[in-house]
């Protein structure tokens, strides 16, 4: 076990990552020798303008994309030094949620939240109705996605990622199709996900104040660089605007 110190572990390493794509202009790193360690059970935002990278280095925890050169490792493995069926294992312990939510509309609420344990075996999963109550949607197990709202689809998707019970929950813009006062019920509720289930969170967005209600520390990207790692603390300090990085600074330090 790696930790940081007492009480501290360290679950998410990342070393030194770039992903280089090629662009219309030749190669271009999307992400760009970013280094960060993710403790247990925090809850942690990746945060920066469209294209900095933030989706990129959240999927690499997953192995849904490999990095170019870096490593990362989860619970001291190196996730892109597994065989296939320590790949599967590795993956069956992370939960995902997406802006779009990524429910199949021909199939029900029930059924699409049944999908991961069709996929594969869990040892403990836990039920179509513990997991709807737990989101706060106990009677619509049998609805299709067209009739739900936006929030309540997400709920949807939350359900969908916890019932199979995973340590680490990777959420990619949980909250961008939604208007304000939804964001605020799925930021609640991914908050007491995170209480009852013991889950490390990764947040990416680039809404600030979900960054504010959410986490502990966040990393700020700029065009594939890590700019800065924020301690999230109510302190007042001042700030100018001179840059997004400013901007950041000043929304989640001094709001
Ligand atoms: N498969 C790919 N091939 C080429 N370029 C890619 C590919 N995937 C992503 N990119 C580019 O890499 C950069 C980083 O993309 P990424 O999706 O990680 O950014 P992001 O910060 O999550 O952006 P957004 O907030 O818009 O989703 C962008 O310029 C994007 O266009």
């Amino acid at each position: 076990m790696v930790t940081d110190g007492p009480g501290v572990f360290r679950l998410i390493n990342m070393n030194s990552v770039t992903k280089t794509y090629q662009g219309k202009n030749g190669p271009f790193n999307a992400v760009d020798k970013v280094s960060l360690k993710v403790e247990e059970n925090e809850i942690f935002g990746l945060i920066g303008e469209s294209g900095a990278g933030k989706s990129t280095l959240l999927r690499f925890i997953n192995a849904l994309e490999s990095p170019t050169e870096g490593y990362v490792s989860v619970d001291d493995t190196d996730v892109f030094n597994l065989s296939r069926k320590q790949l599967r294992q590795h993956q069956k312990g992370i939960g995902m949620i997406f802006q779009q939510f990524n429910l199949l509309n021909n199939k029900s609420v029930r059924e699409n939240i049944q999908l991961p344990l069709e996929l594969h075996k869990y040892e403990k999963p836990l039920t179509v109705e513990e997991v709807l109550a737990f989101v706060g949607l106990p009677d619509k197990a049998d609805n299709y996605p067209s009739q739900l709202s936006g929030g309540e689809k997400q709920r949807v998707g939350i359900a969908r990622a916890l019932i199979t019970r995973p340590k680490i929950l990777l959420c990619d813009e949980p909250t961008s199709a939604l208007d304000e006062s939804t964001t605020e019920e799925i930021v609640d509720v991914l908050k007491r996900a995170h209480e009852a289930f013991d889950m490390t969170i990764l947040v990416v967005t680039h809404e600030l104040n979900v960054i504010k209600r959410m986490c502990r520390r966040c990393a700020v990207l700029e065009k594939g660089r890590l700019i800065d790692i924020i301690d999230i603390a109510p302190k007042t300090r001042k700030q100018s605007y001179k840059s997004y990085h400013d901007r950041v600074l000043k929304v989640l330090k001094n709001g």
